[in-house]
């Protein structure tokens, strides 16, 4: 039913979307040994913390500026070619330290992936600039100086990911205000690891537009009042969350429950291939397994474009393809 249906998406981590072949191209190429992280074609972890470590491994398989072009081009073709019109790409400066390209290069790459998949399919995307929460604050504000400086036009936002149960959101204060004065769209990791407090927390000392993930807000029935009052958008990621083990199943997720109390959600696939989903995917679970109609699935897309960090013009232009 939602196959042909067009789709956009605000939340996918760029090297969590590696399909396992690429990063076993790369690992070949790079003569790497992936038996810790990748088992029968697929990526292995346990828990977050293994789960971070898996990410981290297949993110340092891509070590030169033409390896990000080829890994953005690779993702946003697949999921054009599964009806998304739409994505926003979280993307750390920290990652192209870590390989020792630095950002620049690290953005420019990814940046020219993205030009290229939409030379080829029309896919429009923007690049939100990460900080990671178990770095500490001080790294954070680092990431937030650089996305302020503006240095590629596609990037027009800031979030926070990593370890939630590390630090408290009032530690990173700085850095969104960094992110804020720059004119960047801002998202934060709340609600995923940690409950309704930090989705709280969120609210009170970062004044988001969005909450990637946000859906353990459903634990306090005032917050999720207030969330829907603020007009907050949730950037909810069902596979993932059930992936983690946040909630059992999709039986028991909460998107219907968020979408009912009048809080403005969108289907996100986070990091797909670790999380055994897809932005089709779980565009498909949100019809067949939690039993949203047609319509409705058409107004979270909708809701996600009207919450995209673009200038007006590109908004009233991918409006007009829904
Ligand atoms: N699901 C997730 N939560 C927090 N940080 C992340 N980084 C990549 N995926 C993440
Ligand atoms: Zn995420």
């Amino acid at each position: 039913m939602t196959k042909t249906m067009p789709k956009a998406e605000l939340h996918c981590h760029i090297e969590g979307a590696t399909p396992p072949a690429l990063a076993l191209a790369q690992a070949e190429r790079y003569g790497v040994d992936t038996s810790a992280f990748i088992r029968n074609g697929e990526y292995a972890w346990q828990d977050f913390t293994s789960f971070v470590q898996s990410y981290d491994a297949t993110a340092n398989l891509f070590r030169d500026e033409e390896d990000y072009a080829l890994l953005a081009e690779t993702y946003l073709t697949e999921i054009a070619e599964a009806g998304a019109i739409y994505s926003e790409l979280i993307v750390s400066p920290d990652q192209g330290d870590a390989v020792g390209i630095g950002a620049d290069a690290y953005v420019r790459g990814l940046a020219e992936g993205a030009e290229r998949a939409k030379a080829k399919t029309g896919i429009e995307t923007r690049l939100l600039i990460v900080g990671i929460r178990h770095f500490g604050p001080e790294r954070v504000v680092k990431a937030a100086e650089y996305a302020a400086r503006r240095p590629h036009p596609l990037i027009t936002g800031f979030n926070l990911a990593g370890e939630e149960r590390m630090h408290r959101v009032a530690d990173f204060t700085h850095a969104f205000d960094i992110a804020r004065d720059a004119g960047l769209g801002i998202t934060i990791h709340a609600g995923e690891l940690s409950g309704a407090f930090s989705v709280r927390d969120a609210l009170d000392h970062i004044r988001p537009a969005r909450i990637s993930h946000g859906v353990r807000a459903i634990e306090d029935a005032d917050l999720v009042k207030r969330l829907a009052d603020e007009g907050v958008v949730l950037e909810v990621c069902p596979g993932s969350n059930v992936a983690l083990n946040v909630f059992p199943d999709f039986e028991s997720h909460p998107l219907r429950a968020l979408h009912e109390a009048g809080v403005r959600v969108t289907l996100n696939s986070d990091d797909p291939p670790f999380f055994h989903t897809s932005l089709a995917r779980e565009y498909e679970v949100a019809a067949t397994i939690m039993g949203f109609s047609e319509a409705e699935i058409l107004g979270m897309t909708r809701t996600g474009i009207e919450a995209a960090f673009v200038d007006e013009p590109t908004r009233q232009w991918l409006l007009a393809k829904l």
